[in-house]
């Protein structure tokens, strides 16, 4: 190719190549993100376009700017102009920030593939979105002299906008669970993801389908992470959750953390990628391309042995632990998932007409705590219940932190007996289940489990003590609630569903879990108050009303006693047995939407994926 010479010096270090756009010829120049430009040739004496203007430079230059605004709305940014942003002639026709790749449609034919912000109100979660929806366009055909210069600039233009500056595509692994939601999320797939991806952007695409529950955790478990850039989840967050016990279960957790996670929003909630902006399935098929990832907060979840002499059970919850109206509202509709996440609205008005209230024990560790620092012992002992994260005074019942000097775990009555082996006894718990750190399954460090002396009773007490005294049973610091409440949930992210931004507040890495119950909401008043709740909680308004308590967590435990609920990590069911949690802050890397509101420290380094 030879550059023509009005092009040559605002151009450097771009590609470019004479084209053909309905009959107007011009130079369309690719630049380092993959961006588009254009500028006329100059026109032959005497020649005309294919519309009725003078044939001139100018009116062949506005002449091509139409035909390609005919398809989409494309509105010009100055600051990713690559030519003379002066002269509207130079003006990028797409920025490298909205190209994701570009497609033959004949040996020497080819259209560019980009995206255009969706107005507020025609995406699918409205106002409180976490970032803006984005749609799919396709630029008019560009015509080359030859199927050889196109196929060198189609392959430019994927270089530049989808593959990260590597000078291969990149290898994606799409696990698809066919159940998810409504069931179709691998047609959803199939028709507005992979052909973006293997068609536009020239990636490597595998797919592999779920036959059963719990297989994308044997998939994840099985894969050579040395084949894979990034891992495409599409289904709901229950096939995400499986995903991860995978990954997290492997010899090799600490590579296997770092692949990146995409979530192709196909099952009901899909809580994940509404939290990371991946709102739609055309969404994220743009920011797959675009891989910006941030790291994100997973939290090891730790059960006693099933039987005598077994292992602890380790999970991991990267979403949502509940229990109460939110677990009731999720496996009570279990039977109409045809319905999409329109079920847990559903079952939310079924649970709010019951209004009932669940026995549990929690006792936690606030996230300003550390049970082995002394200052923040200090000044732990100093403040009541100001060192909760709550603005709301700590509900009746609940244990303050202790006011006398900061003391080791180990070194009170209870945990003494328990790194001894006799827990149970020595705690005066009833059951008896106990971890023990030295049992835990390989995976991330736990170390508040390892201050706690290693060997942590899963029985809370049943009589909680007066707020001034510590129990014996549980570290300084750490509270206590045994009231019996509505709903319980532990969120990570803000959002559990399109349309439920329940934990505002909630950032992906910000090292701790936000802790929030429902409480009072009785009678038909309670009833009543419980709907307004949640209205409220679609745009997040619910965290300031009286019955909600929010507590930020490291670490806690939790003891359902209730059969006619369950406990669900990331929606899914897990045994009715005593729960200790850990947070790990940004153990996973997550795709996240280029424009997240929320997130503006995550980590935007395209290089990362590479
Ligand atoms: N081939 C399959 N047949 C039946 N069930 C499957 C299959 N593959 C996966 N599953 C199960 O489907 C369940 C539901 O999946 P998922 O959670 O992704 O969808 P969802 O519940 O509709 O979405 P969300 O969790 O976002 O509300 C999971 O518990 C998973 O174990």
């Amino acid at each position: 190719m030879s550059a023509p010479d009005e092009l040559q010096d605002p151009l450097l270090g771009a590609d470019f190549v004479n084209i053909t756009c309905h009959g107007v010829r011009a130079t369309l120049v690719v630049d380092a993100e993959g961006g588009i430009s254009y500028a006329p040739l100059k026109p032959r004496p005497g020649s005309r376009a294919c519309c009725a203007c003078c044939g001139c430079g100018k009116c062949q230059a506005q002449h091509l700017q139409q035909q390609v605004r005919i398809e989409g709305s494309w509105k010009p940014h100055r600051q990713q102009a690559v030519v003379n942003a002066a002269d509207p002639a130079h003006a990028p026709l797409v920025p490298g920030c909205k190209v994701v790749g570009a497609a033959l449609e004949s040996p020497n034919t080819f259209r560019v593939w980009y995206y255009t912000q969706r107005s507020r109100s025609k995406a699918r979660s409205g106002a409180a979105a976490a970032a803006p929806a984005f749609k799919l366009r396709k630029t008019l055909p560009f015509v080359c002299s030859s199927g050889t210069e196109a196929q060198a600039l189609v392959q430019r233009v994927r270089q530049g906008a989808s593959w990260h500056g590597r000078g291969k595509p990149l290898r994606l692994l799409a696990i698809i669970n066919p159940s998810s939601g409504r069931g179709k999320s691998a047609k959803l797939f199939q028709k507005q993801v992979a052909p973006v991806l293997e068609d536009a952007a020239g990636m490597t695409l595998s797919r592999m389908v779920t036959q059963h529950a719990g297989h994308a955790s044997e998939l994840t478990r099985q894969l050579s992470l040395a084949a894979v850039d990034m891992l495409v989840f599409v289904g709901g967050d229950g096939t995400v959750f499986e995903g991860l016990q995978g990954l997290l279960s492997r010899p090799d957790w600490d590579a296997a953390r770092l692949l990146p996670i995409a979530h192709v929003p196909g099952g009901s909630g899909n809580g994940l990628a509404h939290s990371c902006g991946l709102q739609d399935a055309a969404t994220a098929a743009f920011c797959i391309c675009k891989g910006v990832v941030s790291p994100m907060d997973v939290a090891s979840v730790l059960q006693a042995p099933a039987e005598p002499g077994g292992s602890p059970r380790r999970m991991y919850s990267m979403l949502m632990a509940t229990y109460g109206l939110m677990s009731n509202l999720d496996v009570g509709t279990e039977h109409l998932r045809w319905m999409g996440d329109t079920r847990f609205l559903l079952g939310l008005l079924r649970e709010i007409v019951k209004s009932r209230s669940y026995q549990a024990s929690i006792a936690w560790l606030p996230a300003e705590e550390d049970c082995c620092s002394s200052t923040s012992a200090a000044a732990c002992s100093s403040s009541s219940s100001s060192s909760s994260s709550s603005s709301k005074p700590p509900v009746q019942g609940a244990a303050a932190p202790p006011s006398g000097p900061p003391e080791l775990p180990g070194s009170n009555g209870c945990a003494a007996a328990a790194a001894g082996g006799s827990s149970a006894a020595a705690a005066g718990a009833q059951q008896g289940a106990s971890i023990s750190l030295q049992d835990v399954p390989p995976g991330p460090d736990l170390p508040l489990l390892s201050q706690l002396g290693g060997q942590l009773p899963l029985s809370l007490p049943r009589q909680p003590r007066p707020c001034s005294q510590p129990h014996p049973c549980l570290p300084p610091h750490w509270r206590l609630q045994q009231q019996p409440l509505q709903m319980w949930a532990l969120f990570n992210p803000p959002f559990v569903a399109a349309d439920f931004k329940v934990n505002p507040q909630g950032r992906l890495s910000s090292g701790h879990m936000d802790m929030m119950w429902v409480q009072g909401l009785t009678g038909l008043a309670g009833r009543l108050k419980a709907l307004e709740v949640q209205v409220k909680a679609q745009q997040g308004g619910h965290v300031s009303e009286d019955c909600v308590t929010l507590n930020k967590v490291r670490a806690m435990v939790f003891e359902p006693q209730d059969s006619s609920t369950c406990l669900m990590l990331d929606g899914e069911v897990v045994p009715a047995a005593p729960i200790y949690l850990e947070v790990h802050q940004g153990l996973i890397r997550v795709l996240i939407n280029p424009a997240h509101r929320v997130e503006p420290a995550a980590d935007r380094s395209r290089q990362q994926l590479a």
